[in-house]
């Protein structure tokens, strides 16, 4: 559903992203790793369309993303760190989001309600705690029942519970079979949420399989254990692994 073709991107002299080459197919939950700094959120942001490659191609269900943003349609999005208009309020926001989708009159609520957000309808965003924040991204990036969701550090700032209803969510559309790309340092969410590993490493993919064929590949029956032993791989050996 969407393929990374060739894709470079450098800011200045740092090369972020090397020939880039990876297919996230419909149906699969794949854990986007890497330690800091070596491109997740790059390679997010550029199936956005908010960073541009230098070279290469990024097609969605099939269509170059390039020169064309109506592909953002299928996608929710939750950012590390939501930007919004600091003297909107919560309810603002979310009705300048449907007026933005006049065609969609189906909302998925599920965290909308779970949150209780409607409680914050009046508060301004620039007074929301970071958590209340990571909140209303997450009850965005499910809004329009996307087909395609991509969040970057999901539960990074979120209170135990909030996190576990997120969690929840998330499981839901999984078992709805939507495509969802999940950046993560905290492996046990990863585990749980996703079947698929793809292991970037200094702006090249090192791993790019499923969850099983990582844990074959190490010799570990754990998900934590088997990315360490990854871990240590690449920084031995640095190039990448072919399975
Ligand atoms: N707009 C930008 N201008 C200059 N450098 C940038 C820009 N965006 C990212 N970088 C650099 O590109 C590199 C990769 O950043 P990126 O945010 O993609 O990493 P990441 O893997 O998501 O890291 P983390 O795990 O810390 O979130 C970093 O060295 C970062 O400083």
């Amino acid at each position: 559903m969407i393929s990374v073709n060739s894709l470079s991107k450098s800011f200045g002299k740092q090369e972020v992203l090397k020939n880039f080459d990876l297919v996230f197919s419909a149906g699969n939950s794949y854990a986007i790793m890497g330690p800091n700094g070596s491109g997740k959120t790059t390679l997010i942001k550029s199936i956005l369309g908010m960073v541009l490659p230098d070279k290469g191609d990024i097609q969605i269900k099939s269509q170059s993303i390039q020169g064309n943003d109506t592909y953002r349609k299928h996608i929710g999005y939750m950012p590390q760190i939501g930007r919004y208009p600091q003297n909107i309020k919560v309810g603002q926001l979310f009705s300048m989001m449907k007026d933005m989708r006049p065609q969609v009159k189906d909302y998925d609520l599920d965290l909308v309600e779970a949150f209780e957000l409607e409680k914050i309808n009046q508060k301004a965003m620039s007074t929301l705690s970071g958590g209340t924040v990571q909140k209303v991204s997450a009850a965005l990036a499910f809004l329009f029942h996307p087909e395609i969701l991509i969040l970057d550090e999901p539960t990074a700032g979120l209170d135990p519970i909030a996190t576990e209803i997120l969690k929840s969510k998330i499981a839901k559309e999984r078992a709805a079979k939507k495509l969802i790309l999940i950046t993560s340092h905290i492996l046990s969410d990863l585990e749980e949420l996703t079947n698929h590993a793809v292991y970037i490493f200094e702006g090249k993919v090192f791993f790019d399989d499923s969850i099983d064929s990582l844990k074959d590949l190490t010799s570990e029956d754990k998900f934590s254990p088997a990315i360490a032993k990854l871990m240590q791989w690449t920084l031995n050996k640095r190039q990448p692994i072919l399975v």
